[in-house]
């Protein structure tokens, strides 16, 4: 009967990773979408940047707009503190499902809450829900037309403080352009790109970096 991918990177993950093994859960879903499927994972190249800018972060405190399989939410919360809150949202079920195993594979069920449901609604709620003050790190892969309007939604909320780091995805490919407009214009940001390539592509991609100054 048809398997979806998302079955399909779960199961390359069951089959090539070592169970309580971050590294080797990352290992296996990029060489299962370079070598047979592309998925649309941050991938190796941006994985590292990733991995470089949650290093020097350090945070207390991460949000990840848009978990899917769980591929970047691994790689954030292997480089985290043991004291570390790190919540990732997720509105497909199905995505979740796999998410939460790919997680579990890697060990880091305990390090990450996997939270289902669309971030217009839940980021309100995070404050009393969680005990989050504010984010140190907020990774946004979720839907590009979302970025702009969650973004303003956490400035409101008072969930992002001096000194907060934004990280976004594929600012070029698909692009958020409302998103890159307004956080180039505001003085709140001071922001830079990180030159790479779309996932498992050899076409330019950017994550964009974004650091609150005020
Ligand atoms: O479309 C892309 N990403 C959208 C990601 C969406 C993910 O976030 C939620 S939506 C949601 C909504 C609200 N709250 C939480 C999650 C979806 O269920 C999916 O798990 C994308 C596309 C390409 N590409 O090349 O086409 C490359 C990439 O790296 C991409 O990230
Ligand atoms: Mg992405």
């Amino acid at each position: 009967q048809f398997v979806s991918l998302r079955q399909r990177i779960l199961s390359a993950v069951q089959k090539n990773a070592t169970r309580g093994d971050p590294r080797s859960v990352i290992r296996a879903i990029d060489q299962f979408c370079s070598q047979k499927e592309w998925a649309m994972n941050v991938g190796n190249e941006k994985g590292c940047i990733l991995d470089s800018v949650v290093s020097e972060v350090n945070p207390a405190t991460v949000l990840e707009l848009g978990t899917y399989c769980g591929y970047s939410t691994v790689r954030i919360a292997s480089l985290l503190p043991p004291y570390a809150k790190f919540i990732t949202l997720e509105f497909n079920p199905d995505f979740a499902a796999v998410a939460r195993q790919v997680i579990a594979w890697a060990g880091l069920e305990d390090k990450v809450q996997l939270v289902e449901g669309a971030s217009s609604d839940w980021i309100p709620k995070i404050k009393e829900q969680f005990g989050i003050k504010t984010f140190d790190l907020v990774f946004l892969d979720h839907w590009k037309e979302h970025y702009l309007s969650d973004t303003k939604l956490m400035e409101e909320c008072g969930l992002l403080r001096k000194g907060s780091v934004l990280l976004a995805d594929n600012v070029i490919c698909p692009g958020a352009p409302d998103y890159v407009e307004y956080v180039r214009s505001s003085p709140r940001y001071k922001s830079h790109y990180f030159r790479s390539h779309l996932e498992y592509t050899k076409a330019e991609e950017n994550l964009w970096y974004l650091g609150i100054i005020e």
